[in-house]
């Protein structure tokens, strides 16, 4: 058996900790590591953090991709998190809870705690940044939440990309933006946390319905009412919870929107696609092997969405389409639940 290695960094930069070693904790990993900074990866499985560390790759998630001298990673928690300024978060969002429970003691008195996650948690219809606030009791400044158009692997690939980040502290949101910037990744601020967050939430739900629509084999007209009309959910949906609508309009809403609508690279679109082709959802779930949020958030939403009356006819089809009651074809006509009186746009 081969023993895990301590884990070794340069001391070139800002001490930062990513915990999650898939898709995008590791691309983003690589995009701290080219800003400058000194990265320390948690991947929960030896052998990948060994990879990380030695060969400088994660063939399991991001294959062709080299990561920068500056990132190594460990399974050990403690050397992890050791002297990180910031903390990066990017575990499925349904597992948060969990694992912040298990971090909160390590977690560095005066660190940032920066979520990449798009989700919100069953049963307690929390936001990320929300869980992040319940479990570790840290004051909401200390809080940042990262969003945008952020297909991981485009970025690995070092495509020019923008992104957002948001807290209720400008200065803790310029301070992370400034880590994270770098040649091919430009980070924006503002202090709308929950629009920034409900953004990412939101886009990855519309982004199922693209793919059910494609599936079946609809062409553009579809998804392009199916994009529009679902800008319209997010925004009602947002502002009904405090959101300011141009955050929804800008790169955390339309940007991503339209980013995860168009890829194949998306696994919440790939999802869709998988249900749209007829598969149901036990077996798309066995299918995939990498985190689609949005079929764990489709019933928060609705729930959120029901608790404040705002309407969200293509989210409720995405649900029905999901539990087997609506045939993947009829989804797309019905952008409206009221067919009997014509609507305003
Ligand atoms: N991929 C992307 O393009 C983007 C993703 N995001 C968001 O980032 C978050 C993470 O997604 P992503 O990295 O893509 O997902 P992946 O499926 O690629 O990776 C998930 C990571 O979490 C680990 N993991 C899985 N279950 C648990 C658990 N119960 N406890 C602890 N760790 C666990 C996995 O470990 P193991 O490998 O051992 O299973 C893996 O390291 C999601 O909220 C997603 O919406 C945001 C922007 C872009
Ligand atoms: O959030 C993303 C792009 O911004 C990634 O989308 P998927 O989770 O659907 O792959």
């Amino acid at each position: 058996m081969t023993m895990t290695q301590p884990l070794v960094l340069p001391d070139t930069g800002r001490r930062v900790a990513v915990l999650g070693a898939g898709s995008w904790g590791t691309t983003f990993a690589k995009i701290l590591g080219d800003a400058g900074c000194s990265v320390a990866v948690w991947a929960r499985r030896p052998e990948l953090a060994r990879e990380i560390s030695q060969s400088r790759r994660n063939s399991d998630y991001l294959p062709g991709i080299n990561l920068p001298r500056n990132v190594a990673a460990s399974p050990r928690l403690p050397e992890v998190l050791e002297g990180a300024e910031h903390v990066y978060l990017s575990v499925p969002s349904q597992s948060l809870r969990e694992n912040l429970r298990i971090v909160k003691e390590l977690i560095p008195e005066t660190a940032t705690v920066v979520s990449l996650m798009k989700g919100v948690e069953r049963g307690t219809l929390a936001r990320m940044s929300e869980v992040i606030l319940a479990e570790l009791g840290i004051d909401s400044d200390r809080i940042a939440v990262v969003s945008g158009p952020n297909l991981a692997l485009e970025i690995a690939k070092e495509q020019p990309t923008a992104a957002v980040v948001s807290s209720t502290s400008l200065a803790t949101a310029s301070d992370v933006a400034l880590a994270a910037s770098n040649r091919y990744f430009r980070c924006f601020v503002n202090t709308d946390v929950v629009g920034t967050e409900f953004g990412g939430v939101l886009k990855n739900l519309i982004a199922v319905a693209i793919g059910i629509v494609d599936g079946v084999g609809y062409g553009e007209n579809t998804k392009a009412s199916i994009i529009t009309r679902g800008l319209v959910e997010m925004t009602d949906f947002a502002v009904a919870y405090g959101a300011l609508p141009e955050t929804m309009s800008g790169l955390a809403g339309l940007g991503d929107l339209i980013a995860t609508c168009e890829s194949p690279l998306s696994r919440n679109n790939t999802a869709g696609r998988l249900l749209g082709q007829g598969y149901d959802y036990h077996e798309v779930v066995a299918q995939m092997n990498q985190t689609a949020e949005g079929l764990a958030s489709v019933a928060p939403v609705l729930e959120l969405a029901a608790a404040k009356g705002v309407e969200m006819p293509i989210v409720m089809q995405v649900a029905e389409v999901l539990a087997g009651t609506l045939a993947p074809r009829d989804l797309a006509p019905h952008l409206t639940t009221d067919t009997t009186e014509p609507q305003g746009e």
